[in-house]
């Protein structure tokens, strides 16, 4: 949790510390993602009522929601989702058993979660792209070992294993889409006279303008692809990194796969939450309140 960043920091809206923080979330999903390669895709743990031992007990849902719910109900008790930051993908959680933090408010209150499209995005294109390998490994072990059966290849049994890092990868991602939100209150901050007109007109595309940057975008996805490649590299017992002319095909990670996530999925996802948040940035202040927010800031 990066609870405690909100407590201490000076400036808890520098894009610069934002930034900082949506970079070392990068680490965190990119690690998370070659965890989960290991493993086999799985699919009967998406699928509600797949696993007969969850439905014999009553339960309705998927392996992963099972997983999402216990483990989501076992923070809150432990005061996670009273964070800024953080953000269950499911509902009716218990109260913290110990009183919340005293988080400074920076953020405008709002309604926005965008875990429904997280979860979705990630069970239909990111598990099973990035479990191929494991997949195509696995089929040709069954192979050798004299077994077939098409369906099995994409099933190795460890269901445990990979909703937990399912579990770990989700959160992470919703952490990162979520700062969005502080993204865009910094934004907003540093020049509300830009953003007000567009508020109030509720158009979309102008304040999707306004907060796209898109030299930012260039530079995070190359860094990116460095990244994954550097830590996707096996390393031989002497500690030397296996050559890149054979990372292609000793590598940990689908590189490709990881770029194509935040291609396509995680920063668009971001920046429907920084419009959504801008959408709510006015509620509830009076008019007054909203000329005065909108003074171009030299005659403040
Ligand atoms: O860094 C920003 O300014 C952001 O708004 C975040 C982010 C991203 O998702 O990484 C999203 C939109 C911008 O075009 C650039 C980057």
């Amino acid at each position: 949790m990066l609870s405690q960043n909100f407590m201490l920091v000076k400036d808890p809206l520098s894009l610069d510390r934002i930034r900082s923080v949506l970079g070392r979330l990068e680490d965190t999903i990119i690690f998370g993602l070659i965890e989960r390669a290991q493993f086999s895709h799985n699919a009967k743990i998406y699928i509600p009522g797949a696993i007969p031992e969850l439905k014999q007990r009553g339960i309705e849902g998927s392996w992963l929601q099972w997983f999402l719910e216990e483990i989501e109900a076992f923070h809150a008790k432990a005061r996670r989702y009273t964070s800024p930051d953080e953000y269950p993908f499911t509902s009716n959680l218990p109260d913290p058993i110990v009183p919340s933090l005293d988080f400074p408010s920076i953020l405008y209150p709002n309604t926005i979660n965008a875990n429904k499209s997280i979860l979705s995005f990630y069970i239909r294109s990111i598990v099973p792209r990035i479990t191929q390998k494991a997949t195509i490994l696995l089929a040709s072990l069954k192979r050798s070992n004299g077994i077939m059966g098409d369906d099995e290849y994409e099933d190795d049994g460890n269901y445990g294993s990979a909703a937990t890092i399912d579990v770990e990868i989700l959160q992470a991602i919703s952490k990162r889409v979520h700062y969005g939100k502080f993204v865009s209150e910094s934004k907003f901050r540093d020049d509300p006279a830009a953003f007000i007109p567009h508020i109030r007109s509720r158009n979309r595309e102008a304040l999707e303008m306004l907060i796209t940057k898109p030299e930012v975008e260039r530079k995070l996805l190359l860094r990116l692809r460095k990244k994954a490649a550097t830590y996707a590299q096996e390393f031989t017992p002497d500690g030397e990194a296996i050559s890149n002319s054979h990372v292609a095909t000793s590598a940990k990670i689908d590189v490709d796969g990881v770029v194509g996530l935040y291609e396509h999925h995680i920063i668009p996802l971001t920046r429907e939450v920084e419009v959504d948040y801008l959408l709510q940035r006015l509620d509830g202040l009076s008019e007054v309140e909203v000329d005065n927010l909108a003074q171009p800031k030299s005659t403040q």
